[in-house]
């Protein structure tokens, strides 16, 4: 399988790359995110002979197609049973039904790091490490978070030789746990950096550093955050999980998806596209709504951010929106590219009546303040008996609004553990939800961050010093040579 830049045909767009060349790429030379040239496809008997097999085994198959021979079939099987071993339950994301609502909790948080990054980043980890170690080489993480993407790739590649990582977040606007998650690993491949802005700059600071090609030429910059397409690949699994469960491929089933990044909705839309009977997708935002005043309006206008109680999904600048805005522009990566050019300087990208109609048979939307989550917290406390997170809250209420079709069972993504966000769960429910007992000792460890200003030379500068500082300390004998992406 080959994959394309969403900006492909633009200045500077890279050839086609293979899944290797894109996992250790991330960001395409262009500024673009890269796609499969055109999706797998799944029939109905190839769906339904995966009914009743082990997460890993729908795992194996679904990302088979996408990997083509950058591992062979027993290291991409180890690969992916050692990273769902490192689960609670070997079901990886179990699903829950809401009592007879039709509603059900796709559970998406057993992962080491209690978020449902853990399901993308546990594998990618291996991935690259492994892929890393075959090649010899040495590669630099640098990521964006706004608490959860950060901790999970922490988790993921801490104490590898073979990556270092620089994870930047938004100061003061993640969870206490969220941030102790990522300062508290005091391995040596691992810098958190907190910068004086948003998680929209955060991101802009990260795509700045890769858009430098000289500078990730010299880091042998890689990407962790859902620009990486084997993010992206890896999350597809569990809509198949899901709706395999619910009778797919006979029955249709629906998404609500609480949505920041646009990354976890659209590795649904992939699904989708891959054969997967998805009858429609909810995208739930808090009040950083611009993905529902798209959806309503067909404009997609840049405001501030707002910090509210799902502060993971605190983001106005949806990165992977690009990739379903590359359908949409027909898959004119030259159009495209123009189109994002034009939305950076001035705040707005349009699109036509039929681009729109198209997308809204797909997709519903809605926002929820931030009283509302603690409702919502409530609401399905009371009801069912279950506590749920602030994000997963959101999906949960917008869930119940967009509810085209009886029949068709909908499945929320429960996104985070509630003790992720213990001061809302608390908030809304006067119960403090606990952490499990492996971080109990979270609030007792020493943490270990720097500041720095929202400010692209400074980062760099930063980066430069501690890989110089870093490269001098190497043991004989660790891979010293860089990938070139
Ligand atoms: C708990 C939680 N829910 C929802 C989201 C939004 O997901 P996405 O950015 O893939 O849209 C995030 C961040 O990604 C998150 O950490
Ligand atoms: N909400 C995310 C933001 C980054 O998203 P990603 O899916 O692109 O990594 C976070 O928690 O960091």
């Amino acid at each position: 399988m080959r994959y394309i830049s969403t900006r492909h045909g633009s200045q500077g767009s890279p050839a086609p790359l293979n899944f290797e060349e894109v996992m250790l790429a991330g960001l395409a030379r262009d500024g673009g995110l890269y796609l499969p040239e055109s999706w797998p496809h799944f029939s109905k008997a190839e769906i339904a002979a995966l009914q009743g097999k082990p997460y890993v085994e729908v795992a194996f198959q679904v990302m088979r197609p996408f990997v083509g021979t950058a591992f062979d079939e027993p290291t991409f099987r180890r690969l992916i049973a050692e990273a769902y071993a490192s689960f609670e339950t070997p079901d990886v994301a179990p699903l829950k039904a809401l009592g007879d609502s039709g509603l059900h909790l796709l559970e998406l948080f057993h992962g080491p790091t209690l978020a449902f990054k853990d399901v993308a980043l546990q594998l990618l980890g291996r991935m690259l490490d492994h892929t890393l170690v075959q090649r010899g080489q040495h590669a630099t993480i640098v990521g964006a978070t706004s608490g959860d993407t950060g901790s999970a790739a922490i988790e993921a590649v801490r104490d590898r030789k073979t990556i270092d990582i620089f994870m930047l977040h938004p100061h003061g606007r993640v969870s206490e746990v969220q941030r102790r998650q990522m300062t508290t690993v005091l391995a040596p491949n691992v810098h958190n950096i907190a910068v004086q802005g948003t998680f929209d700059d955060c991101q802009d600071l990260a795509k700045a550093c890769f858009n430098d090609l000289a500078f990730r030429d010299r880091h042998a910059l890689t990407a962790v955050n859902s620009i990486n397409f084997a993010r992206v690949m890896a999350q597809i699994v569990y809509y198949f999980w899901a709706a395999l469960k619910l009778g797919a491929p006979d029955r249709p089933v629906a998404f609500t998806v609480p949505t920041g990044n646009f990354g976890n909705v659209y590795a649904g839309y992939a699904a989708r596209q891959m054969g997967l009977p998805i009858s429609h997708f909810v995208v739930a935002a808090n009040a950083n709504d611009i993905l529902p005043r798209f959806f309503e309006r067909g404009a997609m206008t840049m405001t501030g951010v707002t910090p509210t109680l799902s502060p993971s999904m605190d983001i106005q600048i949806s990165s992977n929106f690009e990739r379903l805005l590359f359908d949409l522009y027909s898959r004119d990566g030259k159009a495209l590219a123009e189109a994002m050019t034009v939305f950076r300087a001035t705040g707005t990208l349009k699109v036509g009546a039929n681009a729109l109609g198209g997308v809204r048979a797909l997709f519903d939307s809605g926002r929820l303040d931030d009283e509302g989550t603690l409702v919502a917290i409530a609401d399905c406390r009371k009801r069912f008996g279950e506590i749920i997170d602030p994000h997963t809250a959101i999906g949960y209420a917008i869930a119940q609004q967009h509810r085209r079709d009886a029949a068709v069972p909908m499945i929320v993504l429960a996104t985070a553990h509630p003790a992720k966000f213990p001061d809302a769960v608390e908030k809304a429910i006067g119960l403090r939800p606990v952490l499990p007992p492996r971080l109990a000792d979270l609030y007792e460890r020493t943490e270990r961050v720097e500041g720095l200003p929202n400010d692209i030379a400074a980062l760099e500068s930063l980066i430069d010093d501690r890989m110089a500082a870093h490269d001098g300390s190497r043991v004989a004998g660790r891979p010293q040579v860089k990938v070139s992406t």
